[in-house]
């Protein structure tokens, strides 16, 4: 097997029983997976579609199925289920929508949505001042992930805010199954629940797949975990791969724990480690040892390469923000025009989405094109969301929380006492919103002028529902609508500007085309894929559209040379030849959080004592630390990233929450083995500033001879 080293090959032809992979970052974890695929299909004949794979982000999905298109020429990977965890479970439910409890055209909710019915129970508890919808729904979440269910959530609960908290995760519950929706959240337990309690169903699957891939294992929850074993069945011919020193999901319920409960799970487990690295230089790897060197391991592992040493990395002091900013903008510009170094070939990674903006503005000071991914999602916008809510209500007329959006945009001059009496009408006739209003027993409650205005939007919804169902082409009934209530004057009216109205509207106009390609795209794999009865109805494309997260869409806009800026959770399992590690301070990285939970947890007296337990073995096990840990995690992963240059920055000051503050270096710096680190002094600061402007020189030289 060519390109493989033979532990590798030996992962990718085990194919009869389980078998984990564990290994550090860049040992070609991700490479098994895509080789392993090939594999099946060509020398076991595993047709394509018997495959599924599962990852955690669209990037990385799609980085996949293309990989294994390469390797199979002539379409046999037609068919090839490469998917995020919760794209699958989506496309499970649409397959299974009663056995799950659900009926056709579902709503997937957003956190936003699920945050408006969670303020709703809160109001009507008197509770708004107990928590906030975000804490609440956090809770909620991990009760989720755990697979607990509201009465057990409840029997359990420590304290009578954990009872409330439970209480409340049971009213939600209800709430979704009235809408007929599902959050994030149920893409998994909704599955899990069915295939365990339905035989049927569970078999059915369990045939239908015949290996199971994940990749970035050590990032599943209690949840993913279950799905992976109902879906696999006792057969167990699956594949997973992971690094427990990646795991920076811990506070999205994700448990590393869950590459070790396999063993017990699977007694012919077989487990294989991978020890060479083939991305990144001898000295890297050092730093990326040195650190994760205080962590507490699950499993032992030792990374080596023989890529030579390579070049030291630097950390850059700067005098604060706008000044990390210039000086990285800078160099990257000077060594683009003087090495010929492609844009593409950089990334920026920050922790938090706020840091990049300083480096947004310094790059297009300098005329340097980049790409953010990340960052306010194009579904945040309210313009996006307006429509979207719309689309919600044509493909799913109970979706209240797209109902409640959209009712007075445009202005239908429908007021809270209105929608009050309307709620209360709703609630006790059991409808939703949108069919109460067109209910003949309304007009009791409601004067005629309101009641007009109401049945006019009931009117219309049901128009434009009717229409969207019988058209070949569902999204050309949404445009017609978004004509019809005059969205683009409303845009005109509200927006603080004309340019601001336009923009507003050409994202609109992107979100129409790209629901039109999805659409096409959707018709396609229900013309190849016959089983499905899926289709393309409108409520498949909005679940389709919501699940793609702002990094799918910008992804489509990438292209071009262009410096990638990133969080570190978003450039997991990616790789570059030159990485600027930004914003190495306390509170960043480790961020703020992590901090504080290490103090509440030292601040106890009974915990104190457990904060000597690790300095012996010299890893990081006190008290408080998990939070810390994971921060720690989040900086291998950035680390490891590299191929060939590295290069930490920190602010002296920062403005935060409008004032300027001091800021400590990160504990991280001083982790790191400091042979391994050149920390140019800082009289060269006006040295990279001579070299900005050097290159600022060369830029508009370049220019004179392009432009010609
Ligand atoms: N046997 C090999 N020969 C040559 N190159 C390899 C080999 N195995 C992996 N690589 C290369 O090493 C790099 C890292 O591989 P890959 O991304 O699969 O690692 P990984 O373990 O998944 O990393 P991460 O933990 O960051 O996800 C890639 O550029 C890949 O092409
Ligand atoms: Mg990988």
């Amino acid at each position: 097997m060519p390109s493989l080293n033979p532990r590798q090959a030996e992962a990718v032809e085990h194919t009869g029983g389980p078998l984990l992979v564990i290994a550090g970052a860049g040992s070609g974890k991700t490479r098994v997976i895509t080789r392993k695929i090939a594999h099946l299909i060509r020398a076991h004949g595993v047709p394509a579609h018997a495959i599924v794979a599962l990852t955690f982000t669209n990037k990385a999905a799609r980085e996949m199925k293309a990989r294994v298109g390469t390797l199979l020429k002539g379409g046999s990977g037609r068919g090839l289920k490469v998917s995020t965890f919760h794209t699958f479970g989506l496309n499970l439910l649409r397959r299974e929508v009663e056995g799950a409890g659900l009926r056709l055209g579902f709503s997937l909710f957003d956190a936003e949505d699920a945050a408006t019915v969670l303020k709703e129970h809160l109001r009507e508890h008197a509770l708004a001042d107990a928590v906030t919808p975000a804490a609440a729904l956090a809770r909620i979440s991990r009760w989720k992930n755990d697979l607990m269910e509201p009465a057990r959530a409840a029997s359990t609960a420590d304290d009578d805010f954990e009872a409330m908290l439970a209480d409340l995760y049971g009213r939600y519950q209800q709430s979704l199954t009235a809408y007929n929706a599902c959050d994030f959240d149920d893409l998994i337990a909704r599955p899990v629940r069915l295939l365990r309690d339905d035989r049927d169903a569970r078999e059915r699957w369990q045939n239908r797949i015949r290996h199971l891939l994940v990749d970035e294992y050590q990032d599943t929850n209690g949840a993913q975990y279950e799905l992976v074993r109902l879906l696999v069945g006792p057969r167990g011919a699956f594949t997973v791969v992971g690094d427990d020193d990646q795991s920076i999901y811990a506070w999205r319920g994700a448990r590393p724990d869950n590459l070790a409960r396999l063993r017990d799970h699977y007694p012919t487990l077989r487990v294989v480690m991978l020890e060479q690295n083939y991305r990144s230089s001898a000295r890297i790897l050092k730093l990326a040892n040195g650190l994760i060197g205080h962590n507490p391991h699950l499993f032992d592992k030792r990374l080596w390469c023989d890529l030579g040493p390579g070049e030291p990395a630097r950390v850059l002091v700067c005098r604060d923000e706008a000044h990390e900013a210039e000086r990285v903008a800078a160099e990257i510009q000077h060594t683009h025009l003087t090495k010929d170094r492609p844009y593409g070939s950089i990334a920026i990674l920050y922790r938090s989405n706020h840091q990049a903006r300083p480096f947004e503005q310094a790059l297009r000071a300098l005329s340097v094109p980049y790409f953010l991914s990340g960052g306010t999602s194009f579904f945040a916008r309210a313009e996006v969301k307006d429509v979207m809510a719309y689309l919600r209500l044509l493909a799913n007329p109970a979706d209240d929380a797209a109902f409640l959006r959209v009712v007075n945009v445009p202005r239908r001059e429908i007021g809270p006492t209105t929608l009050q009496r309307l709620a209360a009408f709703a609630a006790e006739g059991e409808l939703p919103l949108a069919a109460a209003c067109a209910d003949p027993l309304l007009g009791e409650h409601l004067p005629k002028r309101q009641l007009g205005r109401l049945a006019e939007l009931a009117g219309l919804l049901a128009e434009q529902r009717s229409q969207a169902q019988a058209a070949a082409n569902p999204v050309a009934a949404v445009r017609a609508l978004v004509e019809r209530i005059d969205y683009a004057g409303w845009c005109r009216d509200n927006a603080p500007s004309r340019a601001a109205a336009e923009r507003r509207m050409d994202n609109v106009a992107d979100l129409l085309d790209w629901l039109e390609r999805l659409h096409r795209e959707a018709a396609a794999d229900a013309a190849k894929d016959a089983g499905s009865a899926a289709g393309t109805r409108l409520s498949d494309l909005v679940a389709r559209l919501t699940l793609l997260d702002v990094l799918e869409r910008q992804d489509e806009a990438e292209g071009g040379d262009r410096v990638h800026l990133m969080t570190l959770h978003a450039a997991k399992g990616l790789e570059f030849p030159h990485v600027y590690l930004v914003g190495m301070e306390e509170a960043l990285l480790p961020h703020r959080s992590s901090l504080e939970e290490a103090e509440d947890a030292a601040a106890r007296p009974e915990t104190v004592a457990d904060t000597d337990t690790g300095a012996d073995t010299g890893a990081d096990t006190g008290a408080g630390q998990t939070g810390i840990q994971e921060e720690r995690r989040l900086c291998y992963v950035g680390i490891t990233r590299a191929r060939q240059s590295l290069t930490f920055t920190r602010a002296r000051r920062r403005r935060r929450y409008g004032e300027t503050v001091t800021c400590e270096p990160s504990r991280f710096l001083a982790e790191l083995p400091a042979a391994e680190l050149h920390q140019p002094d800082s009289t060269q600061r006006s040295d990279a500033e001579a070299r900005a402007h050097g290159s600022a020189q060369l830029a508009a030289l370049k220019g004179l001879f392009t432009d010609r």
